[in-house]
């Protein structure tokens, strides 16, 4: 066993983050995702809370787990209640799983004011659940809930209360900084005083209030605590939980403690876990966003053509993640050069080709340009400074209406007419569309399909629209992205027109004539 545990509760924890939901499927998919991961325990969810949570024990109950604990988790019993009589501690046991996990109450502030019961009743509800699972053959994990808040205010009482759950049989002690304001310096030192006391390692909870509750669970771990819980991606109440997927890498490359994990796959558990929970990505996300690696100033490009380490923390790869050379205004002539060299063009260094290739970059970016996410568009531009563009139509013109019918039933309609040359042969279409631009669309498909039939295969995946250089109010500059694919890969492409209409023909162009250039090559 690894000597510090990963314990993962994005599907108890992580759902209390707003915005998070998973189906029980979901939780079923996320739970097989991170088993094969390999992390040490997965807690599924509080089955005396919902149904889904309580199907999602009963489905997990009947597959076996490669290498994680299923843990469920609960409350210690109600004040001025037996333990065997309390409902949410039998539906912990009916959950099946080898592994429990209790939060009782530390504070005493929340002991009097909240539950309003005595500080004594509190111990008794804490060693009374403990022992009743322990007795029932679970492995016992108690989450002593805002233990350091506590600790500040009244360290003997928090002492006494983990202590009963240590003295009840509990299998770890987990300190819980369930208010996420506390900082590093004095997480470790309380958790140092604490495994002294217990004579025996803790497992660390933290929460990202403060920003910091990787670091925080870090520092509990210098000062010796065994496991560490926290979510996938950071999800969690309010501002989250420790996010699994920065500490994990923190924990295994640079602290050298081996987790047993294949941390290469951690960017794709990172997406998998956003995508079943309908979450954009975030791209800055330490080791696994698409931000991780990717570098945009000349000063950088330069450097890690020559050495990648100059400016990365770790190899990218040992996360799964990759490097990307972005184009912008700050790059220099080193961006161009590897960002090209990846889409397949070879210049030696001092060609002038990449100076005008630069400084054309930069004009258009003034302009309003963007081609960070606009690889396509920024092919197209090198291939039309190396001479190498041929227009696989040449416009004649286009035209698009948008007319809004009025009366009682108001609706809209909007059609595009296109005329245009391929290859000598004159053509002039016309469509409709849901709005003028995708009418634009139509009647530009439906005049090239006949000459380019592979065009049936592409379609537009997104679509943004952004303005700039707002101050001019409507004469502002509008700068369209248009992400577009054939299922199998996806390109961007970007126009910017002090018209709408125009920027997006000039996207869509540019989407076309690559996905043309690279069927034919
Ligand atoms: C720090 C954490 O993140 S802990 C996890 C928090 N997560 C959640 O709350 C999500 C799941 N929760 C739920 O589904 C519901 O709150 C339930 C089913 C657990 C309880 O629902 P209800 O019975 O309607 O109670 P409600 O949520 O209004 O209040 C909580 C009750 O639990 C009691 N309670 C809270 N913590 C504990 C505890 N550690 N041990 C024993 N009782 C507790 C409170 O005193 C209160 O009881 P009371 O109404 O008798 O005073
Ligand atoms: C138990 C828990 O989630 C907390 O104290 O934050």
């Amino acid at each position: 066993m690894s000597p510090v545990t990963i314990y993962d509760t994005t599907l108890r924890d992580g759902t209390q983050g707003t915005g998070i939901s998973y189906s029980t499927l979901d939780k079923i998919r996320v739970a097989e995702k991170l088993d094969e991961f390999g992390v040490h325990y997965i807690e599924g969810g509080w089955p005396g809370s919902n149904p889904k949570d309580a199907a999602f024990f009963e489905e997990a109950s009947k597959r076996s787990w490669k290498t994680a604990k299923i843990t469920a988790f609960g409350m210690t019993r109600r004040g001025k209640m037996k333990v065997e009589d309390d409902p949410q501690v039998k539906m912990l046991l009916d959950a099946k799983t080898p592994a429990v996990t209790v939060v009782g109450k530390t504070w005493a502030l929340h002991v009097t004011e909240v539950f309003q019961v005595s500080l004594e009743e509190n111990l008794a509800m804490i060693s009374d659940t403990v022992a009743y699972l322990k007795k029932h053959g679970r492995e016992v994990l108690y989450d002593a809930e805002h233990f350091f808040d506590s600790f500040k205010e009244n360290p003997e009482y928090s002492l006494k209360t983990i202590k009963a759950a240590q003295d009840a049989g509990a299998d770890l002690i987990v300190l819980c900084e369930t208010n996420g304001g506390a900082l590093p310096e004095f997480v470790e030192e309380t958790t140092r005083k604490v495994i002294a006391h217990l004579g025996r390692p803790v497992g660390i909870h933290t929460h990202n209030d403060g920003g910091v509750g990787v670091a925080n669970a870090l520092a509990a771990v210098r000062a010796g605590a065994c496991q560490v819980q926290g979510t996938i991606n950071g999800y969690g109440e309010r501002v989250g939980n420790c996010n699994l997927t920065t500490i994990m890498p923190n924990l295994q490359i640079k602290m050298g403690i081996d987790l047993g994990l294949d941390l290469t796959r951690l960017r794709e558990l990172a997406n998998f876990v956003d995508e079943l929970a309908n979450v954009p990505h975030d791209i800055r996300a330490p080791y696994v966003g698409v931000a991780a690696f990717t570098h945009k100033g000349g000063l950088h490009v330069h450097a890690v053509q020559k050495l990648a380490r100059t400016y990365e923390h770790v190899d990218p790869a040992l996360v799964g993640n990759q490097r990307v050379i972005t184009i912008s205004d700050m790059s220099g002539q080193s961006n161009v050069m590897m960002k090209a060299e990846g889409m397949g063009f070879k210049f030696a260094k001092g060609d002038a080709r990449v100076q005008t290739i630069l400084s054309e970059v930069k004009r258009l970016e003034s302009e309003g340009y963007e081609f960070e996410a606009a690889e396509a568009s920024f092919e197209m531009l090198i291939r039309k400074q190396l001479g190498q563009h041929k227009p696989v139509f040449d416009l004649i013109e286009y035209h698009s209406t948008h007319r809004f019918h009025g009366g009682e039933h108001g609706f809209e309609t909007c059609e595009a007419t296109i005329k245009l040359e391929v290859d000598g042969s004159r053509v002039y279409t016309v469509d409709e569309g849901d709005g003028p631009v995708n009418a634009l669309d139509n009647a530009l498909r439906k005049a090239l399909l006949p000459f380019f039939p592979a065009l049936k295969d592409m379609r537009l995946a997104d679509y943004k629209v952004r303005i700039i250089d707002g101050g001019t109010g409507t004469a502002a500059k509008t700068r369209v992205l248009i992400t577009s694919t054939d299922g199998n890969a996806t390109w961007g492409t970007v126009g910017v027109s002090c018209n709408i209409i125009d920027a997006s023909w000039k996207a869509l162009v540019d989407g076309i004539e690559y996905f043309l250039l690279k069927r034919a090559a």
